[in-house]
């Protein structure tokens, strides 16, 4: 890196919330968005570009303190994402120098805040339980897919497809996530999510994501599968998830699902001219 002159082209930060890693452009004050779904699939590679689960671009907003887009790395937009809701959320917290932030998404407006233990929540709201809004295909019990194991389908301003097993450490993620996330009962796809219950309100999660793949954590995921495991009689409304990249606490509460965990802003960069041409 030339440290003697002024980075020029696209300023970037890398971001990760329990492993879920995110680039984040933050493009408050431009008159249009930067990220296109070109710039989104060459910037995911993680051998030619940046590399990331998510693409996050902060955008300003008349409503709240900030607007939030989401990208996978396939170039497909993503209507939530909460590990990406709280990194960038204390990004915003530290820069207005608040403890509490709202903001704007796909999904409407949300909020978070920094606890006194320095852990980032964010309220993902209420949990879309009805057919039409996971969304699926046709009308069905989302408690009970008509799918293999059975599992259930929660909507968090995403879709997600929750199957409970005995042992979610043998589930062999890469061979069955793409069945379920490219099952016609889910017209937009889906986000999969393997999960036993290991203790009392204690469950371990692992996640096959739709346009991302094998994250070591999903926040909205994490939210599907404590509401799924509730309405199942599995667990109280409260829940701690053990993901592949750490842990996360759900508290589905009246306002909406809670989920609270780490935050970590790694370094930041600044994409190239050139590389930002060749992907417009
Ligand atoms: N990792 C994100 C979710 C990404 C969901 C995305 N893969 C989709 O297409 O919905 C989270 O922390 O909630």
């Amino acid at each position: 890196m030339d440290q003697t002159r002024p980075p020029s082209g696209l300023g970037f930060m890398k971001m990760h919330g329990a492993g879920n890693d995110f680039v984040v452009i933050d493009s408050r004050g431009r008159s249009a968005p930067v990220v296109t779904p070109a710039l989104a699939r060459a910037l995911g590679d993680r051998n030619r570009g940046a590399g990331f689960d998510q693409l996050a671009e902060i955008r300003d907003s008349q409503a709240a303190d900030f607007a939030l887009d989401f990208w996978n790395n396939d170039g497909s937009r993503a209507g939530a994402c909460g590990n990406a809701t709280r990194c960038v959320a204390d990004y915003m917290m530290r820069q207005l120098s608040k403890d509490a932030v709202t903001l704007v998404t796909a999904r409407g407006e949300l909020s978070a805040l920094r606890r006194a233990d320095g852990l980032v929540s964010v309220n993902m709201g209420a949990p879309q339980l009805d057919w039409q809004s996971v969304p699926l295909s046709h009308t069905v019990d989302t408690l009970h897919l008509p799918l293999p194991g059975d599992p259930v389908a929660v909507g968090m301003g995403n879709p997600h497809c929750v199957i409970f097993v005995a042992d979610a450490e043998a589930v062999d993620l890469r061979q069955v996530g793409p069945k379920y996330e490219h099952d016609p009962l889910y017209p937009q796809r889906t986000n999969v999510e393997f999960a036993s219950l290991i203790g009392p309100d204690h469950l371990r999660m692992r996640v096959w994501e739709r346009g991302a793949g094998i994250t070591l954590a999903c926040g909205s995921g994490a939210c599907a599968t404590a509401v799924a495991a509730h309405l199942r009689g599995l667990t109280g409304r409260s829940v701690t998830l053990d993901l592949d990249g750490g842990i996360l606490e759900i508290d589905w509460r009246e306002d909406g699902v809670w989920m609270t965990g780490p935050v970590a802003h790694v370094f930041d960069g600044w994409l190239t001219p050139e590389f930002l041409a060749a992907h417009a």
